[in-house]
C-alpha cells in the first residue's frame, strides 16, 4: 500500500492502472471512478485508516479494450508496471515487494495501439502557446511523427481547431481563460501544463537536443511563440512516455494564408470530415474516399481539411490526378500493390516506442517491397508530384534485404515467446534451435521406450509449468510401477486422483538441455529483434518520407478513381473572381439519392459577373443543396481534386463561410437566432472579396419583418462592403427586388410544376424568381394531419387576400381561427372491395396455391 500510495501521488490526475500479476488493478477513489465508467465489478481489499479500501481491476491482456472506453470517457490513465519479476524481487530477500512504476500515462493525444485508434484518421495531440500576446499552435500525430506549427491568434485558435480536430490540446496554467473555453468547444481534452513546460528559450535547447541539431533555422524560422507550443509537445511527450519519446518528423512551419480559411461552424454544416452524427458516414470525405492505405486516407483527410489557395499546388495535385485518369494500367498496377501497402508509419513509431512487435516490422518489409514494385512499374515521365514521390520510394534495399533475410514469412505479434527469426539467419540460434526441437524428438523417443520397458502402452511423457517434464500412467498402473524393478528408474514425483507422474535422471538431464536451449533461442531472438529495431530506427526519416510518397500515389489514383467513376472533370484555376459551374452536382446528396434510383439534377452557377446569387423557391425544391453542392465544389477543387461537374472555372476561392440551417447552443446560453446572428456577424465582419459566402435563410428564427429587414441589410453588406462572391437563399420574395436596385446581384428559382394540386419538385435552378413557397403542399406530404392542413390552406388564402386588399390586420381578425371554429372529423370512408374481401382472409389457414390465387383475385378487383 505504501508503494501504492506513493506512486499514486506522483499522478493525482490519472486513473492509477497498478499491476499486480496478471491484472491492473485500481485503488480508493480511482477503483469507485473505473467500475462506474466501465461498468465493472467494485470489490474491496484490506484496509486503509481503518475504512475499506475500494477496489476494482482489469485482466492485463484486454486492458487496451477497458483503456480506449475511459479515454472515451474523458479520463487519464498512468500504467504502472512491475519492472522486476518476483523472484528477482526475492533475490534482494524474502519480504522484498516488486519494483514498479509509471511507465506511461495515456491519454486522448498519446495513443498509438492500432486498436485505440482510427487507422483512416490523425490523431492529434495539439499545444497552444501565447508569447506576449504572438500566439502558435503546433501539432503531433505520434501515432506517425506529423509535427507542426502554425502562428495563430487568438481569434484565429477555434477555426484551426476544427481543422485538426486534435483530440487533446495543452495550454498554460498562466494562460487566458478563453483559450480553454475555446479547445472545450472544439471537443478536444483540455489538459493544462506549468507555464515552465511553454519557455521558449529552454524549448529551443529541449528541440534542438531532440533533432541533435545546434540550431533550429534548418527547420524554418520560428516565432517565439512557435517553438514554445513545439517544446511543450515534447515536454508533455516527455512526461507521459516517461522519457521514451516518440519519432518526431522535424516540425514543419505552416502558414494560415496558405489554405482556405474555414470557419468551425462551416465545416458542420458542409460536413466536410464529419457528418452530422459525429461519425465519418453523411461526410463528403465518406463518398469520396477511394484510398487503398490508411497512410493514403490520412493524407485524403488533411488535404479535405485545408484546401489549398496555392494555384501552383493545386494544379500539381490536379496533374497527378489526371496523369493516373490517362494512364489506365499504371494506376490499376498502383492500387493493386497500395492494397497490399500496410500502415508504415504506424508500425515505425510503435517499433520506436517499444511498443511494435515482429508483426510491425513485417510490415514495414512489405511496405517497402511493394514500393519497389510500384517503383519499377512507374515511366520515366510523370507529373512533378509523382516524380518526386516516386524517388523515394526507392533506396532501403538493405533494410528490405535485411528483414526479407532475418524475419519468417508470417511473425508473431509479440517478440515474447520468439519463433519470428528465419532459420539461416544466425548460426547460433539455428544450433540452439535444433538442440531444443531434437529434444523433443528425443522425449518422443524416450516415452516409446518407456512405454515398451515398462509395458505400459498408455505411458506418456507430458509437461507442465510445476513439474516440468513427466512421465503419467494411470492409477492401474501404480503399483507395478512402484515396484521393483521399475523404481530403480521411474522416481515417483506426484499421484493424482487417476494418474500417478515418474521422472528419471535422464529425462531431468534432457528437460535442463532443452530448456536452456529454448531459453538461448529467445535470448538471441530477442538480441536480433533489438538490432532489426535499430537498424529500422536509422532509417525513419527515409522510410516516413516513403510512407509519404506511397500516400501521394495513393490519393492520386483514388482520385482518378472517383473522377472515372463518377465522372468529374477537371476544374480550370485562376487569379481571378470567376467561379462558373456547367451541370454542377452535389456529391453526397447524389450518392444518397443513388439506391432509389432517382437522378440528380445537375445545375449551374455562375458567380463572375453577378458575384451575388438570390435565389428563391419552394420548400424541398433543392436551395440548401444547390448552396452547399457549390461550396463543396470549390473545396474539391482547392484540394486538389477533380469536381462534380461538367465544367467548371474557379478563381481561388479565399474563405468559406456557410450559414445554413438552424441550431442552438445551449451550453453556451445562445438560442437559434442567436447562434445566427453570432454566425452571419462573423460572416460580414471576416468575409474579404475573395470569399465564397453561402447564406441560407438568414432571418427566419425571428418575427417575418425583423428577418426580412436583417435578410435585406446583409445582402446589401455582403454586396457593398464585402464584395463577396455569394448565394444566398430566402423565403422573403419582397427580396427578389433587389436586383433591379443593386448591380451583380441575380435572381434565380428552383422551379417546380403544381400538378392537381400537388407539387412535384424539379429541382432546376433557373434565372427568376418564385412566387410561392408551398410550404403547405409541402407540409401536407411531410404527414401534418389533414385538418391542420386543410385549415392551414383557408388562412393562408385569408392572408394572401388581405394582402393583396391592403387590409391583412382586418383579415386576421376576421379568420375563424379565432372564434374556435370546431375541428372537422376526419371523413371515413367505407371499406374498399380490396380490404372488404381481405377482412375475410385467414392467412394461416391458406395453403400457397390459395394465397397466388388470392393474389389474382385482389388484383382483379383492383382492375374493376
Ligand atoms: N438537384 C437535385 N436533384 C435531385 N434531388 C434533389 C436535388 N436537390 C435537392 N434534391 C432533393 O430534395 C431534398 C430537399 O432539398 P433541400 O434541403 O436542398 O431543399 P430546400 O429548398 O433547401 O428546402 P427548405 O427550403 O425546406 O429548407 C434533398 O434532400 C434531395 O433529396
Amino acid at each position: 500500500m505504501a508503494q501504492y500510495l506513493e506512486i499514486k501521488a506522483g499522478h493525482p490526475d490519472a486513473l492509477l492502472f497498478y499491476r499486480m500479476g496478471d491484472f491492473y488493478e485500481l485503488f480508493f477513489d480511482d477503483a469507485v471512478a473505473a467500475a462506474g465508467a466501465l461498468d465493472i465489478a467494485l470489490t474491496k481489499r484490506g484496509k486503509h485508516l481503518g475504512d475499506d479500501i475500494a477496489m476494482c481491476g482489469v485482466p492485463y491482456h484486454a486492458a487496451e479494450g477497458y483503456l480506449l472506453t475511459l479515454i472515451r470517457k474523458g479520463h487519464r490513465v498512468a500504467v504502472c508496471e512491475q519492472l522486476e519479476s518476483p523472484a528477482e524481487a526475492k533475490k534482494r530477500g524474502y519480504k522484498s515487494i516488486v519494483k514498479r512504476g509509471v511507465t506511461r500515462v495515456v491519454t486522448p493525444g498519446t495513443l498509438t495501439e492500432d486498436s485505440l485508434l482510427d487507422a483512416r484518421r490523425h490523431n492529434f495531440l495539439a499545444a497552444y502557446a501565447n508569447v506576449r500576446g504572438d500566439g502558435a499552435l503546433a501539432w503531433v500525430d505520434i501515432s506517425t511523427g506529423a509535427f507542426s506549427v502554425l502562428g495563430c491568434d487568438a481569434a484565429g485558435l477555434g477555426p484551426e481547431l476544427a481543422r485538426l480536430n486534435p483530440k487533446e490540446v495543452l495550454l498554460s496554467d498562466v494562460g487566458d481563460a478563453d483559450f480553454g473555453v475555446i479547445v472545450e468547444d472544439s471537443g478536444a481534452a483540455v489538459t493544462v501544463l506549468g507555464n515552465a513546460a511553454f519557455d521558449s528559450t529552454s524549448g529551443e535547447k529541449r528541440l534542438c537536443g531532440v533533432y541533435s541539431v545546434s540550431s533550429l533555422d534548418g527547420f524554418g524560422a520560428f516565432t517565439r511563440a512557435e517553438i514554445a507550443a513545439l517544446s511543450a509537445v515534447v515536454e508533455y511527450l516527455d512526461i507521459t512516455q516517461k522519457g521514451k519519446l516518440p519519432l518526431l518528423r522535424p516540425p514543419v512551419r505552416e502558414k494560415r494564408e496558405a489554405a482556405m480559411q474555414i470557419d468551425a461552424s462551416t465545416r458542420k454544416s458542409l460536413e466536410l470530415t464529419h457528418g452530422m452524427n459525429g461519425g465519418r458516414a453523411g461526410s463528403l470525405l465518406w463518398v469520396i474516399d477511394r484510398t487503398q492505405t490508411a497512410g493514403g486516407a490520412r493524407l485524403l483527410e488533411r488535404r479535405l481539411s485545408s484546401p489549398s489557395r496555392d494555384l501552383a499546388e493545386i494544379s500539381a495535385r490536379q496533374d497527378a490526378v489526371a496523369w493516373c485518369l490517362d494512364q489506365g494500367n499504371v494506376a490499376a498496377l498502383l492500387e493493386d500493390r497500395l492494397r497490399e501497402v500496410p500502415d508504415l508509419d504506424r508500425a515505425l513509431s510503435r517499433l520506436s516506442m517499444d511498443r511494435g512487435g515482429p508483426r510491425d516490422m513485417a510490415a514495414i518489409r512489405s511496405a517497402i517491397e511493394q514500393a519497389e514494385i510500384i517503383a519499377d512499374a512507374l515511366p520515366d515521365e510523370m507529373p512533378k508530384a509523382l516524380a518526386a514521390a516516386a524517388q523515394d520510394l526507392v533506396g532501403q534495399d538493405a533494410l528490405l534485404t535485411l528483414l526479407d533475410d532475418a524475419l519468417v514469412a508470417e511473425p508473431p505479434l509479440l517478440a515474447r515467446d520468439g519463433g519470428f527469426i528465419a532459420g539461416g539467419y544466425d548460426t547460433e540460434l539455428d544450433e540452439f534451435r535444433s538442440l531444443r526441437d531434437e529434444g523433443r524428438s528425443v522425449i518422443a523417443a524416450l516415452q516409446s521406450r518407456y512405454a515398451q520397458d515398462a509395458g505400459v502402452t498408455g505411458l506418456k511423457i507430458k509437461h507442465n509449468n510445476v513439474l516440468g517434464y513427466f512421465i503419467e500412467v494411470t492409477a492401474t498402473h501404480s503399483a507395478k510401477m512402484l515396484a521393483e524393478p521399475l523404481s530403480k528408474t521411474f522416481i515417483h514425483r506426484q499421484t493424482t486422483a487417476n494418474q500417478v507422474r515418474f521422472t528419471t535422471i535422464e529425462l531431468s538431464e534432457l528437460e535442463t538441455r532443452i530448456l536452456n536451449a529454448g531459453g538461448r533461442c529467445l535470448e538471441i531472438e530477442k538480441r536480433i529483434y533489438s538490432s532489426i529495431v535499430a537498424a529500422i530506427i536509422a532509417q525513419a526519416p527515409m522510410l516516413f518520407t516513403l510512407a509519404r510518397a506511397l500516400a501521394e500515389f495513393d490519393l492520386s489514383a483514388a482520385m482518378a478513381r472517383l473522377a472515372r467513376e463518377e465522372s468529374w472533370v477537371r476544374p480550370l484555376m485562376t487569379t481571378e473572381r470567376e467561379f462558373v459551374i456547367t451541370d454542377g452536382r452535389h456529391p453526397v446528396v447524389e450518392a444518397a439519392l443513388k439506391p432509389s434510383g432517382t437522378q440528380f439534377v445537375a445545375n449551374d452557377c455562375d458567380l463572375s459577373l453577378d458575384q451575388i446569387c438570390l435565389l428563391t423557391g419552394p420548400n424541398m425544391a433543392g436551395k440548401s443543396t444547390y448552396l452547399r453542392q457549390n461550396a463543396l465544389i470549390a473545396v474539391l477543387a482547392q484540394m486538389g481534386a477533380f469536381v462534380p461537374a461538367k465544367s467548371a472555372t474557379i478563381g481561388i476561392v479565399s474563405q468559406i463561410f456557410s450559414r445554413v440551417g438552424a441550431s442552438d447552443d445551449l451550453s453556451k446560453g445562445h438560442s437559434t437566432f442567436m447562434v445566427e446572428m453570432v454566425e452571419t456577424a462573423a460572416i460580414l465582419n471576416q468575409a474579404d472579396d475573395r470569399a465564397l459566402v453561402i447564406l441560407d435563410e438568414i432571418g427566419r428564427g425571428t418575427a417575418t419583418y425583423d428577418g426580412l429587414s436583417i435578410a435585406w441589410a446583409t445582402l446589401e453588406h455582403l454586396h457593398d462592403v464585402n464584395r463577396c462572391r455569394a448565394l444566398f437563399a430566402t423565403h422573403y420574395h419582397e427580396m427578389t427586388g433587389l436586383s433591379d436596385k443593386l448591380d451583380g446581384v441575380a435572381n434565380a428559382t428552383v422551379t417546380v410544376k403544381e400538378w392537381e394540386g400537388d407539387v412535384i419538385f424539379l429541382h432546376e435552378v433557373k434565372r427568376g424568381t418564385a412566387d410561392r413557397s408551398y410550404g403547405v403542399q409541402v407540409a401536407r406530404l411531410a404527414g401534418l394531419p389533414a385538418t391542420v392542413v386543410a385549415r392551414a390552406k383557408v388562412v393562408l388564402e385569408a392572408l394572401e387576400k388581405g394582402e393583396r386588399e391592403g387590409k391583412q390586420k382586418a383579415v386576421i381578425d376576421d379568420l375563424p381561427l379565432f372564434s374556435a371554429t370546431p375541428t372537422p372529423t376526419p371523413t371515413k370512408t367505407a371499406p374498399s372491395e380490396v380490404e372488404a374481401r381481405l377482412k375475410e382472409v385467414m392467412p394461416d389457414d391458406l395453403s400457397p396455391k390459395d394465397a397466388l390465387n388470392l393474389i389474382y383475385e385482389l388484383r382483379g378487383l383492383v382492375k374493376t
